[in-house]
């Protein structure tokens, strides 16, 4: 039903005494579908929750206009969510307030689902990932946004060591004799479990920010962080995969300080992050709570 004569716009109307610029103004939890690129030529839909400001640096004007703003986000859906894309969006923002704003940002909260191999055998499984790309302009600058975050499994190399002891004390109380023989040690071996280094899933949240340098692709990124951890968590496993897996936690024995030093040497070889924070969380099974490291390129002074 169309109600006569023109709606009433109270934008324009009731305007507060004292009015002052405000930083941002928006709306947030926007549900959106946007393009990710993933590699050349591929791209994955993914559903997003988005969060868009515009300032709102006319201090007469009583309100933004808001339905402006959703429109421009719901355009991300056709184009893709790349450096080029994120750019224009922000623009079409600040244009689309008519001079009353001159900076925008743009948030962008998602899962983004990878297949990964097992380590041995020939399954795959899937694994999300959970993402947000952020963008801002203001002042004609530019700035973008990554936050990520990466599971995977640690093992604590002290309480490694003090199974090993017990193993061994294990093997002399269980053979008097100076020499064993080889295949009854074998059996032995099979046979006891004597101790088992505390391990536990463990986590890397990265927020990394990249100026205006072009967003890279997620998926080389995220492997990345995970080869250079060395022990990350897995999907489909079959027997084969588990020895794997134990294998590689044995050879990558690791505090939250040498998680965090292999992130670490990783970022700051790369030559597209201008500023990093990064905070590595082992949820120990031995405790309570967790072991932790909280690092950034530039220190405060
Ligand atoms: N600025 C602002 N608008 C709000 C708020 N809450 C609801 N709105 C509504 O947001 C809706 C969309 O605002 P506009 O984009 O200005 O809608 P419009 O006036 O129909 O569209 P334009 O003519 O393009 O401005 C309007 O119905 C506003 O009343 C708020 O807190 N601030």
């Amino acid at each position: 039903m169309q109600y006569s004569g023109s709606l009433p716009d109270i934008a324009k109307t009731q305007i507060e005494t004292g009015t002052y610029p405000l930083q941002w103004v928006g709306m947030e939890g926007i549900a959106a579908p946007i393009n990710i690129a993933t590699a050349k030529d591929q791209q994955q839909v993914v559903a997003a929750k988005a969060n868009v400001y515009v300032s709102l640096d006319d201090a007469a004007e009583k309100g933004i206009h808001m339905s402006r703003l959703h429109a421009i986000l719901n355009e991300l859906s056709t184009t893709a969510c790349d450096k080029d894309g994120l750019g224009k969006v922000l623009k079409k923002m600040v244009n689309s307030q008519a001079g009353i704003s001159q900076g925008a940002r743009i948030e962008l909260a998602f899962d983004l689902l990878l297949p990964k191999p097992s380590l041995l055998s020939n399954e795959t499984g899937y694994q999300t990932y959970p993402i947000e790309i952020c963008g801002q302009l203001q002042s004609g600058q530019y700035d973008y946004e990554l936050k990520l975050s990466v599971p995977y499994s640690s093992t604590c190399p002290c309480s490694a060591a003090l199974s090993r002891q017990l193993l061994a004390n294990a093997i002399d109380s269980a053979f008097a004799t100076s020499s064993i023989d080889k295949q009854t040690l074998l059996t032995w071996v099979q046979a006891h479990s004597i101790a088992t280094p505390h391990s536990q899933r463990s986590y890397a949240y990265l927020n990394l920010s990249l100026g205006d340098n072009p967003l890279p692709f997620l998926p080389p990124l995220i492997f990345g962080i995970e080869e250079a951890i060395g022990t990350p968590v897995q999907t489909m496993v079959k027997r084969s995969d588990e020895q794997e897996f134990a294998r590689l936690n044995a050879d990558n024995l690791m505090f939250c300080e040498d998680a965090a030093r292999r992130i670490k040497a990783m970022l700051e070889q790369s030559t597209w992050i201008k500023d990093y924070w990064f905070k590595v969380e082992h949820q120990e099974s031995l405790h309570a709570h967790d072991a932790v490291v909280i690092d950034r390129k530039f220190p405060a002074r």
